[in-house]
């Protein structure tokens, strides 16, 4: 892999590196500015690499972007809810691409008796879980999360811990950055370090 990007004209990372295998999960670890997020929109391909390669099963993910999406649910730090729609509503597209339970996938996260509330009524965690719920809703063979226990009850860590484990069994991979400790055992771990380099303005 050994990849490097530029945001803007900084150097945010510098020949990372690491090999992610079926059933396995990986979590970023920095501090702010380090270059997490950043990571994680690459891996999702929505942000080109500067140097390096990512491959997927070989294949470089850029040959083939499209196909790469298919891959990958996606968690970013926003929870990406529209606000005037209903929780059912803001579910519903994702679920019907994809023939997925939208009430099996609340259920789990303990949010069935909103499913009517509009997004803009709810709590943070509420939304954090109802983002949660949208990734279950994709039938994707790797996860990226960034920092997805952000608001979230003791409770629902351990409803997390169930849902990491039991995508885990099933072959599932997990990036995920975080700032705390994640219900994620046996996992690798990517300390990333902000840079000073800028690139030379000629
Ligand atoms: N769109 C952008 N244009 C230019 N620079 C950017 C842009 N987005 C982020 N950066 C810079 O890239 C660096 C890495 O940002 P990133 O969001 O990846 O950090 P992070 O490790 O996720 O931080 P945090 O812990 O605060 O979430 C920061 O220095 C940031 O200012």
């Amino acid at each position: 892999m050994q990849l490097s990007a530029f945001r803007g004209e900084k150097l945010v990372l510098k020949n990372v590196n690491f090999t992610l295998n079926s059933g396995e999960s990986l979590i970023i670890q920095g501090p702010n500015g380090a270059g997490k997020s950043t990571l994680l929109r690459i891996l999702a391909g929505f942000k080109k690499i500067d140097s390096g390669e990512i491959l997927w099963n070989h294949e470089n993910i850029f040959d083939n972007l499209i196909q790469h999406t298919q891959n990958v649910a996606w968690l970013s730090h926003q929870d990406s809810l529209k606000p005037a729609l209903t929780v059912r509503e803001n579910l519903s597209l994702v679920s019907h691409i994809y023939k997925t339970d939208l009430r099996d996938a609340l259920q789990t996260v303990n949010l069935s008796s909103i499913i009517d509330l509009p997004a803009r009524m709810l709590s943070a965690g509420q939304k954090r879980r109802v983002a949660i719920a949208r990734i279950l809703l994709k039938p994707a063979r790797l996860w990226l999360l960034d920092e997805p226990s952000v608001g979230l009850d003791q409770q629902t860590m351990e409803i997390l811990a169930e849902i990491f484990n039991q995508f885990k069994s099933e072959n599932g991979m997990i990036i995920t950055t975080t700032h705390v400790p994640l219900p994620l055992p046996n996992s690798q771990y990517l300390q990333l370090t902000p840079s000073s380099i800028v690139k030379a303005p000629f």
